[in-house]
């Protein structure tokens, strides 16, 4: 069966929140999926999921430095992420805040890891955004993400 992991940090619980309601949606979307905090993944971790979603609270409108260091870390493993669907999402406190930016920095180093990244014409183009805890709004856009990593993932792996 095909698998999903969804990798987040989170100090205060937003990201986390928005992790969790993508996990639920890519599990009923067919999916066999794991939400992991960065804290307790290794690299080893993302050779075992077809689609890999990671998400990071945006720090001056960039990725923590918990997701970029185990994204550096899986250097270990370039070269075996390949064909593989990838996603991202973010949380801010700002409108305008950089939680596109934030995402648009975790797609681009799955770009190179070989990953597919599908986009949402409909939703939140480059991924699930939040301000703070994600209310009604984005909690709907994590559920539309995870539904289409499922269907996009599923297609291209059975
Ligand atoms: C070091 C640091 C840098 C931050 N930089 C930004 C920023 O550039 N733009 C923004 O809108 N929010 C910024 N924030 C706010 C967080 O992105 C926001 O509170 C987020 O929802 C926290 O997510 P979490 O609950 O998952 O930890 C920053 C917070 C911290 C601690």
């Amino acid at each position: 069966m095909a698998k999903g992991l969804v990798i987040y940090y989170s100090r205060s619980g937003n990201t986390k929140a928005m992790a969790e309601a993508i996990t639920e949606a890519m599990n009923q979307g067919g999916l066999d999926t794991e939400c992991k905090a960065v804290a307790e993944t290794t690299p080893d971790d993302l050779l075992g999921a077809e689609a890999v979603v990671i998400g990071s609270p945006t720090y001056y409108g960039q990725m923590a430095s918990e997701i970029k260091k185990l994204i550096d870390d899986s250097v270990s493993k370039h070269g075996k992420l390949d064909g593989k669907v990838g996603a991202a999402f973010s949380s801010s406190v700002n409108t305008g805040g950089g939680n596109e930016t934030t995402i648009s920095g975790i797609l681009d180093c799955l770009l190179v890891h070989g990953m597919i990244i599908q986009g949402d014409p409909q939703g939140d183009h480059y991924g699930p955004v939040s301000l703070g805890r994600p209310d009604e709004r984005a909690l709907k856009q994590c559920r539309r993400r995870g539904e289409r990593v499922a269907k996009l993932t599923l297609q291209l792996f059975t």
